[in-house]
């Protein structure tokens, strides 16, 4: 890569309701890293919510990026670089803000170290860095990404025939740290609630993988594994899901961790539902995301203007 180059990195919406930290889905918001040799490393946000973010080694992107590189023998003092983070994804609001952070360090490290990491391997890095892979996986392979993180492997399946539906995010001004929301989560069910809230799950997994979006959107609204629990955090869940029902969304559900919240709706009728739902939480910014079939991206300054 020559002297100044680009990673970019699609945002992400995970759970769609009961696939808890199983299912992930890219979507057009991006973190973009503009990467230029220096003399020493310097991360430079460039909105004012990244603005507040450390500039130093104490940044997430050096932290995950320095990690990475010392277990593959690459030592990034040797390659210092000044790094300009810009980002349209919101900070603790369940769109995978972090998730990309770690994915784009991984890209950091694999170029300046020429590693030449496969999407398996970036995949494992990050699912074991974030802890669940459905962030990170969809942010690297983009689209749909439904799959399994344990111990001992990272297993997904891929699925990028999104067509005809869209997203309405209702985005709340408060934040919800992951960490503070995952706190709530109930600890252990019975046979006969695992048996319905793996279900529900399978089902939904069906429906994603046939394009049946109207069953999808049935059982993202049907999770047992999380919502209930998180949604005395999120008070306005009930809410916008009745309001989005009515003006003709397939299913409303927590985006990640929240606060959050993605209705699924046809393209033709986002429109629609993005104002109706404006009136039900005026303070809130509701806005219309789509699927991004494009995971994360290095390219030089030329290909990236052509990605704009
Ligand atoms: N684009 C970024 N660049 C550098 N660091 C980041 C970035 N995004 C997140 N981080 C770091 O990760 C921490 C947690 O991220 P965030 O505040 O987005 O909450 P989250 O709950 O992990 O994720 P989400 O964004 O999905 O809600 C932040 O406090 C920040 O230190
Ligand atoms: N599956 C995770 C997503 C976090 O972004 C959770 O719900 O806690």
């Amino acid at each position: 890569m020559n002297d100044m180059w680009m990673i970019r990195v699609p945002a992400s919406t995970s759970n769609l309701g009961p696939g808890f930290d199983s299912i992930g889905m890219a979507v057009d918001r991006f973190l973009e890293l503009t990467v230029t040799p220096a003399d020493q490393w310097f991360f430079k946000g460039c909105t004012p919510e990244l603005e507040s973010l450390p500039t130093g080694k104490d940044n997430l992107l050096y932290e995950v990026a320095d990690k990475l590189a010392r277990a593959q023998g690459v030592s990034l003092e040797e390659f210092p670089h000044h790094v300009a983070v810009d980002s349209n994804i919101p900070l603790a609001r369940g769109l995978g803000s972090s998730a990309s952070a770690i994915v784009a360090a991984i890209e950091l490290v694999n170029q300046i170290g020429q590693l030449n990491l496969s999407k398996e391997e970036k995949l494992r890095i990050a699912s074991l860095e974030e802890g669940h892979l459905d962030n990170v996986a969809a942010s690297v392979y983009g689209g749909l990404i439904i799959g399994s993180h344990r111990e001992e492997c990272t297993d997904l399946i891929h699925i990028d025939k999104l067509d005809d539906i869209a997203f309405v995010a209702v985005i709340p001004t408060y934040e919800l740290k992951t960490s503070e929301s995952r706190k709530v989560l109930q600890d252990h069910f019975s046979r006969q609630e695992a048996v319905e809230a793996s279900s529900v799950a399978n089902t939904l997994v069906a429906a994603l993988c046939t394009t049946n979006w109207v069953l999808a959107g049935k059982m993202m609204e049907l999770d047992l594994f999380h919502e209930k629990a998180r949604s005395a955090l999120v008070p306005e869940l009930q809410l916008v899901r009745k309001a989005a029902k009515a003006a003709g969304a397939y299913g409303t559900f927590l985006s990640g961790a929240g606060p959050t919240t993605l209705s699924m709706v046809p393209v033709k009728a986002a429109q629609d539902i993005a104002a109706a739902l404006h009136e039900v939480v005026p303070n809130a910014e509701v806005t219309i995301l789509k699927p991004e079939l494009q995971g994360a991206t290095v390219c030089d300054m030329k290909e990236a203007s052509l990605l704009k």
